[in-house]
Formats: structure tokens, sequence, C-alpha cells
């Protein structure tokens, strides 16, 4: 089965500091990768750069054999609107909105009805074990709730791949495995394909296997995260 997204050589460079330098990557359908190492090894400029926010120095970025690194940003953006789904370490969700509402706002922009959208709001809810956090603002609820209502809005428009960037990196290890163990589920059930940053050893144990980088390569023996091994 030929690779869903594909990453070939890529570089980037902030200025003189190079964050990326010659990354591959293979992702395949349903499967779930953990990208880890130190801190400032070039994880999220990675995530930004599969997933069109960032455009690459060099290398190119592939989904479904089509190049996106080199298209243009609206279609970017509707590529992330309709087929990524991303979910980031503090969920940003909106708060003036209720959880229902934050969760809906996507299908809304995609030009569902809001009966629609509020209904898959609903159901995504209860399946995230959050149904009781329907109605409440974002400012009322624990940072695990808040962490499940953003899982449940990257997941109601049903993406191919979700992206997510330390995800648990704000939470508990209760919290943080709870989050980790119901986005593998709803992700494995949805048979969407998940690029999942962290620097946590039990969130990538939810993952079939491990991209380490390290400064900006990625390090074939995966002692990049190891203690005391200096980067
Ligand atoms: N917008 C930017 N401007 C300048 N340098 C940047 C920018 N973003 C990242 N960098 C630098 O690029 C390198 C890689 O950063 P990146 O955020 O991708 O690493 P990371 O592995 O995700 O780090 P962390 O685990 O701390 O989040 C770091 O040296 C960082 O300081």
């Amino acid at each position: 089965m030929s690779p869903l997204l594909t990453a070939r050589d890529l570089t980037k460079t902030y200025g003189v500091q190079p964050a990326l330098r010659g990354v591959d990557l293979d992702l395949h359908e349903g499967e779930i990768v953990a990208v880890r190492g130190r801190s400032g090894c070039g994880k999220s400029t990675l995530l930004h750069c599969l997933s069109g926010i960032l455009a690459p120095d060099s290398g190119e970025v592939r989904f479904r054999g089509d190049r996106i690194d080199d298209t243009a940003e609206p279609y970017r953006s509707e590529l992330r609107r309709t087929r990524f789904g991303v979910l980031l370490q503090h969920g940003h969700l909106i708060s003036e909105l209720t959880s229902a509402e934050n969760v809906a706002l996507p299908l809304m922009l995609g030009g569902g009805s809001r009966r629609a959208a509020m209904a898959a709001a609903a159901t995504w809810l209860a399946r995230l074990g959050v149904a009781e956090a329907a109605e409440q603002v974002p400012g009322r609820l624990s940072g695990g709730q808040s962490q499940r209502v953003a899982l449940a809005r990257a997941m109601v428009t049903q993406p191919v791949v979700l992206f997510a960037d330390e995800p648990t990196g704000a939470l508990d290890s209760l919290a943080g495995e709870l989050v980790m163990k119901l986005l593998s589920r709803v992700a494995r059930e949805q048979g969407t394909a998940v690029v999942v940053v962290t620097h946590d050893a039990t969130v990538a144990a939810y993952a079939d296997r491990e991209l380490v980088l390290r400064d900006g390569e990625v390090d074939p023996t995966g002692l990049g995260v190891a203690i005391g091994v200096p980067a």
C-alpha cells in the first residue's frame, strides 16, 4: 500500500538556525507515529511542514501522491479544514462558545447546517466521555475535559490525518493518559492516521512506531530521546 503522506528530504532554517535537515517520513493509512526528541530538535517544525502550516525551504510533502508543500495557502487551508485535523497542547477552544458550539464549528464553516453540526458535536462529545460539558464554556472545564473537547473538534470532520502537537503536555499524567487512550481509540476506529509530537514515553507507547529527531535530523538509533545523551 502506498503511503498516505510522505516527506522527502525536508529542510527548514529559521534565519541561521537549522530546524530540519533532510527529514524523510512515510505515514500509512491508520498508522500512529510519535515524533520524539529533545526540546528544540525540530518536532513542531516537522509537524507544521507536514500539515502545510509552514512551507519547507526544500524537499517535498505529498498527500495521496500529490505535492502539497508548493501549493497556495488557500489550498492548504482547505486541506486542513477537510482532510486534516489539528490538536494542540492547549486545545485553543474559542472561549465565547460552548463546548458543543466549538465542536460544531468546523462543520458549519464547511457549509453544514447548525442543526446537523450540533447533532454531530453531541455524538462526538458523548463518544469522548464529555457529554456533560456540552453547554459549558471552555473556562469552566478542567484541562482534561478541554483536551477531550478539542479532540472532538479535531475529529468531527473525520480527518484522514490527525496532527497532534504535545496534546497531553498541559495535563497531569492521569488526564494525559486518558486523552491518549481516547485519541488512539477513535483514530483506530475511524482509520485516521496520526502524527503526534511528544516528549512523553507514555504517550509514545500508544503509537505504532517512533520517529526520533536529533538536531533536525532523523536519529536512526532512537537515542536522541535517551537521558544523558548529548543533543
Ligand atoms: N519561528 C521561529 N523563529 C526562529 N527560530 C525558531 C522558530 N521556531 C522554531 N525555531 C527554532 O528552531 C528549532 C526547532 O524548533 P521546534 O519548535 O521545531 O523544536 P521542538 O522539538 O518542537 O521543540 P520543543 O520540544 O521545545 O517544542 C529550535 O532551535 C527553535 O528555537
